[in-house]
């Protein structure tokens, strides 16, 4: 078979979804094909049902709270609504029905199946019923997204492990569970499973949780994760992996091995470039990503756009950049892809949000940094709040230019917080005009300007 159209996006993500739509909407012959399920990663496997996962862990460790704050309350975890409400509210078990027919209503065409770039403007699409050939006119949009990742340690491909995609739908919480990988994806599942009553185990290779964030918000999880009962192994060099037919054993090169009923691995992702065929184009298909322009244009007739860019792998960055890649084929005016302020939510209890530079990375890019820090428990609404109430706000200044150039916003509603500081980020406010603003009392949000005090 084959087929003629304007563009062809390859891979649906929620990136590629947006552009597929928009595009058809715009009234463009357009292709939409995805091997998997239309939506990618975000609705099935990642955001919604791991933030839903999340809003359980969370009501169960308020109701926990009852007891410092406001009499009895006697909390009996039961993992079956959290599995229904994924199955049926978030996944539609696992099926894209509706996203098809949205995409198909607004006039593309959708493929199911995975697609080869075989040269410029020309694909090849393997689906169910055979091979389909694709001419795409005007361009291809790749939004491939990304697999999880396997760290190199002996054994564990072997090991029957689970990763986000099967974590997500588990029907039981395991009694016992070793986390492979102390980044969001760790961090968000260890404290899910540990509030169910699991008994967690962390082991991450660099010195800290969440390594891209700054070192404070580390160690802030680590001690809630520690007054929790879930046990984190930093500095870990894993030398095997086993499994024994009921219980997941890891060795070290230093301390006691770790077993566990089951092991979730969270170590990164990956992208298969080569078997996208990218070459075809003229683009290295040994890259970790594909290198854009700020019209995340990557070749002449190619658009890439969402994890496989590396600027980020969250959902809002696929939309965003969807948004320019769809002004820059549609021949619109548009300023380009801008990221100096690029928000990111890691939904631990507290949350950590992060805005910007980290201070060492500000450093490292040569800006005269002054840095500015405030305890959220030293807040009026922190005290008020009592227990739960952990978190800091920091905030990194480019005292040259009198603006911050990044932030960090931890502890209850740290994500929400961080709103007005990615604002403050973005626009480039003078930190004079932050400083005489009116922050209403008593919100968490005041904690910004102390830390303002401070810097
Ligand atoms: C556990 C977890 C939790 C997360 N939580 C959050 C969160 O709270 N907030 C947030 O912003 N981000 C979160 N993320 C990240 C987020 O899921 C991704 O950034 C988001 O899905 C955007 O990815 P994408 O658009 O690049 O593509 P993806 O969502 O990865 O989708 C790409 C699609 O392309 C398809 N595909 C690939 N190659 C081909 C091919 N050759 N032919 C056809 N189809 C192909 C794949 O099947 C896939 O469906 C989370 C990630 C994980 C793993
Ligand atoms: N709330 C959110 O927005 C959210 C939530 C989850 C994930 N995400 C996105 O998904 C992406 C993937 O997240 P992730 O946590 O899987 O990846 P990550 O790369 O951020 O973290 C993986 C961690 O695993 C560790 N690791 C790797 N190999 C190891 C080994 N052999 N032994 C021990 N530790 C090892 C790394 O040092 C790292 O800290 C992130 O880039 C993130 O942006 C976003």
């Amino acid at each position: 078979m084959a087929l003629t159209v304007d563009v062809a996006v390859v891979g649906l993500g929620p990136g590629g979804e947006s552009v597929a739509t928009r595009l058809a909407e715009a009234g463009l012959s357009v292709v939409g094909i995805e091997a998997r399920l239309v939506g990618g990663e975000c609705p099935y496997y990642a955001c919604v049902p791991t933030k839903m996962m999340i809003r359980a862990a969370d009501a169960l460790t308020e109701a926990r709270r009852v007891a410092d704050l406001a009499g009895f309350a006697e909390v009996r975890p039961d993992w079956a609504p959290v599995a229904k409400r994924i199955r049926e509210e978030a996944t539609d078990d696992w099926d894209d029905t509706v996203a098809v027919q949205r995409l198909t209503k607004a006039g593309a065409r959708f493929l199911r199946g995975r697609a080869r770039i075989t040269g410029p403007g020309e694909l090849v699409v393997s689906t169910p019923s055979g091979e389909e050939r694709i001419t795409a006119r005007k361009g291809i949009v790749l939004n491939p997204g990304t697999e999880p990742a396997l760290p190199p340690v002996p054994g564990l491909a072997d090991t029957p492990h689970w990763t986000n995609r099967e974590a997500v739908a588990v029907e039981e919480v395991p009694e016992s569970l070793i986390v492979l990988g102390g980044g969001p994806v760790g961090c968000e599942f260890a404290q899910v499973f540990a509030r169910f009553g699991a008994a967690v185990t962390v082991v991450e290779a660099q010195d800290r949780l969440l390594g891209l964030d700054e070192p404070e918000a580390g160690a802030l999880i680590a001690e809630r994760f520690a007054a929790e009962g879930i046990t984190v192994r930093t500095g870990a060099k894993i030398t095997s992996a086993s499994h024994d037919g009921d219980r997941f054993t890891l060795e070290f090169d230093g301390g006691d091995p770790v077993s566990a009923r089951q092991l979730l691995v969270a170590a990164g992702r990956r992208t298969d470039l080569a078997a996208l065929g990218v070459a075809a184009v003229g683009l290295d298909d040994t890259a970790k990503g594909i290198k854009v322009d700020k019209h995340l244009r990557a070749a002449d007739g190619v658009w890439a756009i969402g994890d496989v860019v590396g600027e980020g792998a969250f959902t809002h960055m696929s939309m965003y950049q969807a948004g320019i890649a769809v002004a820059d084929i549609l021949g619109e005016d548009s300023p380009g892809a801008d990221y100096r302020a690029v928000p990111r939510v890691t939904f631990t209890d507290p949350e950590v949000g992060s805005v910007g530079l980290t201070e060492s990375a500000a450093r490292e890019a040569g800006i005269d940094v002054r840095t500015g820090m405030s305890k959220v428990e030293s807040s009026s609404r922190g005290w008020i709040h009592k227990i739960g109430n952990e978190g800091l706000i920091k905030l990194v200044a480019d005292a040259d230019r009198g603006v911050l150039v990044g932030a960090t916003s931890a502890g209850p509603t740290g994500g929400e917080v961080l709103g007005m500081l990615t604002l403050a980020v973005h626009a480039q406010v003078p930190i004079s005009t932050l400083r005489h603003m009116i922050f209403a009392y008593p919100t968490f949000h005041r904690a910004i300007e102390d830390a303002l005090k401070d810097l």
